[in-house]
C-alpha cells in the first residue's frame, strides 16, 4: 500500500485573515476538518486541491511534494491525484452524466468505471441531463467524477449541506460505506456535530486560522478544556467492543470490551466477532463506589477515576473520565454527587451504564 498520509505546514494571509495551520492527517479513514464559519476550513481545502497557493509553506502527499514555496514546486490541480467534491454538484449542464463523468478521465480509470457506476447506484442516470437530478442523485454523480479521477486523496466541502434530512441520512450512509469499499483517505469539512460523529476517524478542530486539536474522533471529544468549541457535540465517549454471543432468548446481544468486561444491550442482528464502536453519552453514565447488586443498569463496568473537571459552562456540573482497561469513558455528573461520594482521581468505581447507541461504522 503506497503511504497516502497527508503532511502540510502553509500559511496564507486573505485580507485580514490568517490561516497558519500545521498538520499530519492520516492516510487512512476520514479526517474532518470542524469549525465555526469563517475559522479557515475551506481556505486549507483550496490550498490542499491546488486550488490556491500559500504564501509558504509545504504539503506532501505520501512520497510526493504537491507545494514546497522554498524550492518553488507548485503542482496544478491535475496533477495532484485529488478528487474534490463541493457543496453543490459543479456538473457541466449540458453534458449528459456519463460525459460528466468521464471528462477528464485518465486511461488507468477506464476498467473501474462500471464499478464505481454500480458503487454509487447511478447506472439509471446515465443519460439523463443535471438538470434533471435531484440534489442527491447530483451529488452522487460528482462524488463518481471525483473517484473517477483515480485520486490517490479524496476532498469533501459539506457534500450533504444542501440536502433535506432524509436524503442527508441517505447520502451519509452511502458515503460512509464507500469509505469503506474504495480505501482512498478522505478529508471532510462539515460543521455539523451529528453529521461527524457519523463519519469522522480522525477530527481536527480550526479557530481563527489555527489548528486547536488533531488527534482521533475519540481523544477530541475527551477534551474537556475544548467544551466551547465541540459545543454541538453530546459529551460522549466511544468504546470499541465485539460481538460476543447472542442471548435469543432475552433478546439481548453480548458485547466484549476487553478480556474481563463485557456488556449486554439489546439484540443485534450482526455476527459473532463483528466490531463495532459504541457512543455513550456522558450523562448516561452513572458511578456507584461499589458495584450494587438491586439495580436494573444492566450494565456495570470496574472503572478508575483518571479526572475531574469542573465544566467551564455549568457551575453545577463536572465531568469524569474512567480509564475502563485502555478505554476511556466520561460521565457527567452533578457537583453535589461528585461531593457527597467524596470522588477523587485514582478512585476505584463502577460505572453504571443507562444507554448506549451504535455507531454506524463496523470496525
Ligand atoms: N479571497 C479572500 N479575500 C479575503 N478574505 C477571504 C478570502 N477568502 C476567504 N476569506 C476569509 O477567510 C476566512 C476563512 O474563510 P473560509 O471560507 O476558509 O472559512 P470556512 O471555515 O470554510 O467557513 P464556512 O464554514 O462558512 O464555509 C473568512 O474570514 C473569509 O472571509
Amino acid at each position: 500500500m503506497p503511504d497516502t498520509s497527508l503532511r502540510l505546514a502553509v500559511k496564507k494571509q486573505q485580507g485580514r485573515f490568517t490561516l497558519d495551520v500545521d498538520l499530519a492527517l492520516p492516510a487512512r479513514g476520514v479526517s474532518a476538518l470542524f469549525g465555526a464559519s469563517g475559522s479557515g476550513k475551506t481556505s486549507l481545502l483550496r490550498l490542499i486541491a491546488g486550488l490556491d497557493k500559500p504564501d509558504a509553506g509545504h504539503i506532501t502527499l505520501g512520497e510526493r511534494a504537491l507545494v514546497d514555496t522554498r524550492r518553488g514546486v507548485f503542482l496544478p490541480p491535475n496533477k495532484r491525484r485529488i478528487g474534490v467534491v463541493f457543496q453543490e454538484a459543479r456538473l457541466f449542464p449540458h453534458f449528459r452524466v456519463r460525459a460528466n463523468l468521464t471528462y477528464g478521465m485518465p486511461e488507468s480509470a477506464r476498467p473501474r468505471f462500471d464499478a464505481i457506476v454500480k458503487l454509487l447506484g447511478i447506472g439509471y442516470l446515465l443519460e439523463r441531463l443535471p438538470g434533471t437530478l435531484s440534489g442527491g442523485e447530483a451529488q452522487r454523480v460528482s462524488i463518481g467524477r471525483a473517484l473517477l479521477t483515480d485520486p490517490e486523496l479524496l476532498l469533501m466541502d459539506e457534500p450533504l449541506s444542501g440536502l433535506d434530512g432524509a436524503r442527508k441520512q441517505e447520502l451519509l450512509r452511502f458515503i460512509l460505506s464507500l469509505v469503506q469499499d474504495v480505501n482512498i483517505p478522505v478529508v471532510y469539512i462539515s460543521h455539523d456535530p451529528q453529521e461527524l460523529t457519523a463519519i469522522a476517524d480522525h477530527l481536527v478542530v480550526i479557530e481563527d486560522g489555527r489548528v486547536l486539536a488533531s488527534d482521533t474522533l475519540e481523544n477530541v471529544l475527551l477534551r474537556v478544556d475544548l467544551t466551547r468549541q465541540l459545543g454541538g457535540f453530546d459529551a460522549a465517549s466511544t468504546l470499541s467492543v465485539s460481538v460476543a454471543a447472542h442471548d435469543h432468548d432475552y433478546g439481548l446481544t453480548h458485547l466484549q470490551l476487553d478480556d474481563s468486561r463485557t456488556l449486554v444491550v439489546p439484540y443485534q442482528d450482526t455476527p459473532v466477532g463483528t466490531h463495532f464502536r459504541l457512543r455513550i453519552p456522558a450523562r448516561d453514565v452513572a458511578l456507584a463506589l461499589s458495584a450494587p447488586n438491586n439495580t436494573s443498569y444492566r450494565n456495570q463496568l470496574a472503572a478508575t477515576i483518571e479526572s475531574i473537571t469542573p465544566l467551564p459552562d455549568d457551575h453545577t456540573a463536572v465531568e469524569a473520565v474512567l480509564a475502563i482497561g485502555d478505554q476511556r469513558l466520561r460521565a457527567r455528573l452533578t457537583r453535589k454527587s461528585r461531593d457527597d461520594m467524596a470522588l477523587e482521581e485514582g478512585q476505584p468505581v463502577t460505572a453504571l451504564i443507562r444507554s448506549v447507541a451504535f455507531d454506524m461504522r463496523q470496525r
